[in-house]
């Protein structure tokens, strides 16, 4: 392999620190082709599929990439916005308003989405971060909790980029956020709004992507973080331990995946009475097919199937105040000891031109 010939960096710029926020990725279009490229992508890691890699792809491309695309696409469909698909739209936003966020408490940086999956891919945006001059990158994956799947997935991406780069930006990566008091007090936050607006019920769903069980036995700590992120929640909600449950959504396959299943235990506590629900996904930083779709719609006619009245759903923190404050303060830590103020940046800026015309008085070449 070759490394690739790099631009030179300018002589005269601020050393520039980055941020990639980078979520899971989501297709380019609601139909079956952008779906099969997409989850193709995506079901060929084998962070996501862990199992031998040649069973696998007789039964990815024999049969899921023949059913699956379809019926995605449709339901994509049912929840696309104007702007694309909605964890695109909120990734890009929140990328956006992140740099303005950190702005304003001292931190000039460059934000910029990344799509671990599909597009903005991460080596694109790495890229465009590298012919921006920057020189340290923050990567943030939007996952509050770690998992294998996720987390230390965008690590690998990151890292294939980095084996074709000659000059390497200084990197540091965030691991998980679950139990971050500002994330945990932006949650609190949105279900106070929520039941300030539409008044409360007496239980709260907090429902959670899922994995494979046999993830939690090898040491993925995904499952203690749901339930840490959750209790902690709970405690800002001051809520009893009967008023809240945590259950795991989005069963891909036929391993055991983590339990109770949403879906499942919202049709128990219809079937049981209980009236109303208020459903949260705090293990999404930003709405998408799998909250939208699934609980907002599917899970949502399952409870009142069930018997249920009333069903809440309590969207994800997305571009609200309190969510990007807390991205912000995830984001500020991350940061310490790193050139980012004003100050710094123009001290940085005045002691390479002050080297530079050293240089030149020596008659040194530039
Ligand atoms: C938030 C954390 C997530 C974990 C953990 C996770 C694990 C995981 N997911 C799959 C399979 C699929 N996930 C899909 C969509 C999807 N998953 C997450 C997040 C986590 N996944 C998000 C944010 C999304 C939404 C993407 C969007 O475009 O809106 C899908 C695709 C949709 C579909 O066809 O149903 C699949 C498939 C596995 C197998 C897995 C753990 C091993
Ligand atoms: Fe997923
Ligand atoms: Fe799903």
């Amino acid at each position: 392999m070759a490394f690739r010939k790099e631009p030179q960096l300018p002589h005269e710029h601020p050393p520039r620190t980055g941020i990639l926020l980078a979520n899971l990725g989501t297709p380019d279009a609601p139909t079956a082709p952008a779906l099969r490229r997409y989850l193709g992508e995506f079901l060929s890691d084998p962070r996501v599929i862990e199992i031998p890699a040649l069973v696998w792809k007789v039964i990815l491309h024999g049969i899921i990439l023949r059913v699956r695309p379809a019926k995605s696409a449709a339901k994509y469909a049912t929840v696309w916005m104007d702007g694309g698909s909605p964890l695109l739209v909120w990734t890009k936003r929140q990328a956006q308003l992140l740099q303005g966020y950190l702005g304003e408490r001292g931190a000039q940086v460059v934000v910029r989405p990344a799509m671990r999956y599909g597009n903005p891919s991460i080596p694109e945006a790495l890229d465009a971060m590298r012919a921006e001059g920057i020189e340290r990158v923050l990567v943030m994956p939007a996952y509050p909790q770690y998992s294998g799947a996720t987390t230390a997935s965008t690590f690998d991406k990151v890292s294939e980029w980095g084996r074709k780069a000659r000059r390497l930006p200084e990197f540091r990566f965030i691991n998980e956020y679950h139990d971050d008091p500002a994330h945990i007090a932006a949650l609190a936050a949105s279900v106070r709004k929520h039941w300030a607006a539409n008044g409360r019920g007496k239980m709260l769903v907090m429902s959670f992507h899922g994995m494979p069980e046999r993830t939690l036995h090898l040491g993925d700590p995904y499952h203690c973080q749901c339930h840490k992120t959750a209790r902690l929640l709970a405690e800002a909600l001051e809520l009893e331990r009967g008023e809240y449950k945590v259950t795991f959504q989005s069963r891909f396959g036929k391993a055991k995946w983590l339990e109770p299943s949403t879906e499942p235990s919202l049709i128990a506590l219809g079937q049981a009475g209980t009236p109303r629900v208020d459903v949260i996904c705090p293990g999404f930083a930003a709405d998408c097919l799998e909250t939208l779709e699934e609980i907002s719609q599917e899970a949502r006619e399952a409870f009142l199937h069930a018997g249920g009245k009333e069903f809440h759903y309590i969207p994800c923190l997305n571009d609200s105040d309190e969510g990007m404050q807390a991205l912000a303060t995830v984001a500020l830590r991350h940061l310490q000891g790193w050139p980012v103020s004003a100050e710094d940046n123009a001290r940085l800026a005045g002691e390479r031109r002050a080297a530079q015309e050293r240089a030149k008085a020596m008659g040194a070449p530039r």
